[in-house]
C-alpha cells in the first residue's frame, strides 16, 4: 500500500499514471522519499558551485548528476581535458621547433600518445574527485541518477552504479543541465572517424589529416592540440571570419594569420554539403559561398565543431510546462526564475554565452536570489579566453559592438614586441588593444593576442566592474618585467602615448 508522505506527492502519482505505464509505477511506489530545501539537477560548473554556496548559506541541499563524476562537461570533456592537451602539446612542439635559438640542444624528442591521454585523465579524475571531496566536507546529498521531474516539488532520481533510487521532495530546484554538441544534419557522428569534441580529446592514433567543421573555440583549440601533433588540419568555416562569436574583428582577422603560420589551413566562406565515411576515410563535400564551386576533401578524421545546444533529455521538464525558447533554452526571468518561481535555471541550458565561469557566476547568483533576494552577475563583463598559442583574451564590447550600437570610441594598442619580458621570453606575438569611451575614457573592452593574455584579461575585468578609465589603469605601478606592462602601455597609448613604443 502507498504510504504518501504529502499532498503533492499523491498529486504526483496522479500524474505519474499518465506518463509512466503501470509496472514503472509499482516500481515508483517502493522508493524512499528524501526532503531537501534546495535539489540542484546537475553537477557541473553551474550545478555543483550551486550547491556548495547553498551548503555553505546552511540550506539542507542535494546534487542529482547522471554522468558517475561531478564537474560536468567542463571538467569531463571540456575545458579541463582540453586544456591539458592543448598546454602539453604545447610543450612538446616547443621542446620540437624552438630551443637552439635559446640554447638548448634537444634531440630525439617523441610523443607518447598514450601517457598523453593519461596526463589528461590524472588531471580529470584529480579535479572531479576533488569536487566529491567538498561535497562531502559541506555535507551536500550527492544522487548519482538522472533526475527528472514528477511535479514541481518532486524530482525522481533514476540511479546510475552506485546511486540511489529515490523521489526528492524540494522547497527549491535548480536546473543545471548543461549542453551538447550541436549536430551536423546528415553527418553521422561516430567518435572515430567522425568525431565530436568530445572523441577529439581521446583519439588513440594521430590522423594524418583532420578536417574540422566550425572555426569556433573548439575548431581552433582542437585543432591546434592535433595541428601540434603532427596531423594536417583544414579548419572550414561558414563565415568570412573565425573565432566564434565575441571577438573582435581585428583580433580575429590577426589570430587566424598566426595560427596559418603554425600551420592550420583555413577555408572560410565555406559551406559544408556533406561528410561520410568511406573505409579508412572520411569524404567531405563542400562548397565556396561566394563562387558556388564544390570540392570534395578527404580526411582521416572530421571533427565537428560548429557550437552546442541546451541539453534537457530525461529531465522531464514538459511534465511542469517548464518553456523553451526556439534555440532550445530554458526561458528564465532576470532573476533566473521560470514560470514556477521556486525553480530556477542556469548554465548553458539557458540564456548567455556558455562558458564555465558564467555557469559558476549564475550558480552563486541563483543561490543568493533564494537567500536573500537579490544577486549579480555583469553580463558585459564576462571574459572569452581562446587557449591557443598565443592565447586569445576578451572582455567587454569589440569594435564591431561599438560600432552597431553608435557609441564613439578610442582604441590604445601596445604590441608585445616592445615588452621587454615578451622579448627575453622569445615569445613576442601578439598585442594588447584598449577601447575606450571617447568622451570619458571609461574602458569599454580590452582585447588581446599573448601567451599569457587568459591570466591578463582578469585584470581589464576588474577595470571594468570598477568603472575604471584608462588613465587610472596607465598610473597603477605595474611590476618590471612582466608582460603585464604591455597592458599599462595600451591604456596609456588609449587615453595619450605610450612610453615605449
Ligand atoms: C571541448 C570543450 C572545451 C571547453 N573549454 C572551456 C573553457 O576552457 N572555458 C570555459 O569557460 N568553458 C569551456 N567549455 C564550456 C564549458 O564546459 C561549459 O560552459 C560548462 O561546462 C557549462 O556548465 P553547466 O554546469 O551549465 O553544464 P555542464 O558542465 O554541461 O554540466 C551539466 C551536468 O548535468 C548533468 N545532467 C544533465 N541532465 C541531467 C539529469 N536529468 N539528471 C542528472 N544530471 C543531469 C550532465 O551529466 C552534466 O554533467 C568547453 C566546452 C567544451 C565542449
Ligand atoms: N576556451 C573556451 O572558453 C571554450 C573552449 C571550447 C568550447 N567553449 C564553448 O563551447 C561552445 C561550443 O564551441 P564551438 O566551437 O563548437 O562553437 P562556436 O559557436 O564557438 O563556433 C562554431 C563555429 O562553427 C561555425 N559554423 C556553424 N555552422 C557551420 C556550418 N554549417 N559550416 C561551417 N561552419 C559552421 C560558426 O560560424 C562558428 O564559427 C562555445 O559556446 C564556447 O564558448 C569554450
Amino acid at each position: 500500500m502507498l504510504k504518501p508522505v504529502s499532498r503533492p506527492f499523491t498529486n504526483s502519482l496522479a500524474r505519474l499514471s499518465k506518463s509512466y505505464n503501470s509496472s514503472s509505477l509499482s516500481f515508483v511506489r517502493r522508493l524512499s522519499t528524501k526532503e531537501h530545501d534546495i535539489v540542484i539537477i546537475g553537477g557541473g560548473p553551474g550545478g555543483y558551485v550551486a550547491a556548495i554556496k547553498a551548503a555553505q548559506l546552511g540550506y539542507n541541499t542535494a546534487c542529482v548528476e547522471k554522468r558517475g563524476k561531478l564537474g560536468g562537461t567542463c571538467l569531463n570533456v571540456g575545458c579541463i581535458p582540453s586544456k591539458s592537451l592543448l598546454n602539453n602539446t604545447q610543450f612538446y612542439h616547443q621542446i620540437k621547433t624552438d630551443t637552439k635559438e635559446r640554447g638548448i640542444e634537444v634531440s630525439d624528442v617523441q610523443i607518447n600518445l598514450g601517457n598523453l591521454l593519461k596526463s589528461k585523465e590524472k588531471a580529470v579524475n584529480s579535479l572531479t574527485g576533488g569536487i566529491e571531496m567538498l561535497f562531502k566536507k559541506n555535507k551536500v546529498t550527492y544522487y548519482k541518477g538522472n533526475g527528472s521531474f514528477i511535479d514541481e516539488h518532486s524530482i525522481k532520481v533514476d540511479p546510475i552504479e552506485g546511486g540511489e533510487e529515490a523521489i526528492l521532495k524540494a522547497k527549491n530546484i535548480i536546473v543545471a543541465t548543461g549542453s551538447e554538441p550541436t549536430p551536423f544534419p546528415g553527418i553521422e557522428i561516430d567518435e572515430k572517424q567522425i568525431i565530436t569534441s568530445t572523441g577529439a580529446l581521446s583519439l588513440t592514433k594521430i590522423p594524418k589529416k583532420m578536417a574540422v567543421i566550425g572555426a569556433g573555440i573548439i575548431g581552433l583549440e582542437m585543432g591546434s592540440v592535433w595541428s601540434r601533433l603532427g596531423s594536417e588540419v583544414t579548419v572550414l568555416e561558414y563565415s568570412p571570419v573565425i573565432g566564434g562569436a565575441g571577438m573582435d574583428g581585428e583580433v580575429a582577422k590577426s589570430i587566424q594569420k598566426i595560427l596559418k603560420k603554425q600551420g592550420l589551413d583555413f577555408k572560410t566562406n565555406t559551406k559544408v554539403l556533406s561528410g561520410k565515411v568511406d573505409g579508412d576515410l572520411v569524404k567531405i563535400e563542400v562548397e565556396d559561398v561566394k563562387s558556388g564551386k564544390k570540392e570534395v576533401l578527404e580526411a582521416d578524421v572530421l571533427l565537428v565543431a560548429v557550437g552546442r545546444r541546451p541539453y534537457v533529455a530525461g529531465l522531464n521538464a514538459e511534465t511542469i510546462g517548464l518553456e523553451v525558447d526556439p534555440k532550445g533554452r530554458l526561458v528564465i526571468d532576470s532573476e533566473f526564475k521560470t514560470k514556477h518561481p521556486h525553480i530556477r535555471v542556469i548554465g548553458d541550458v539557458t540564456f548567455g554565452p556558455m562558458l564555465a565561469h558564467k555557469a559558476e557566476e549564475e550558480g552563486i547568483a541563483a543561490v543568493e536570489y533564494i537567500k536573500k533576494g537579490h544577486g549579480h552577475v555583469n553580463y558585459g563583463n564576462i571574459p572569452g579566453v581562446l587557449y591557443t598559442h598565443p592565447e586569445v583574451g576578451w572582455v567587454g564590447k569589440s569594435e564591431e559592438d561599438l560600432k552597431q550600437a553608435g557609441i564613439k570610441y578610442k582604441v590604445g594598442k601596445f604590441p608585445f614586441i616592445a615588452n621587454s619580458r615578451a622579448k627575453t621570453n622569445l615569445d613576442t606575438e601578439g598585442f594588447v588593444k584598449f577601447i575606450i569611451d571617447a568622451e570619458t575614457e571609461r574602458v569599454l573592452g580590452v582585447h588581446i593576442i599573448g601567451s599569457n593574455a587568459g591570466e591578463m584579461i582578469a585584470e581589464a575585468g576588474l577595470a571594468i566592474e570598477y568603472g575604471a578609465s584608462a588613465e587610472d589603469i596607465g598610473r597603477v605601478c605595474h611590476a618590471h618585467p612582466t608582460l603585464s606592462e604591455a597592458f599599462k602601455e595600451a591604456a596609456l597609448a588609449a587615453f595619450d602615448k605610450p612610453i615605449n613604443f
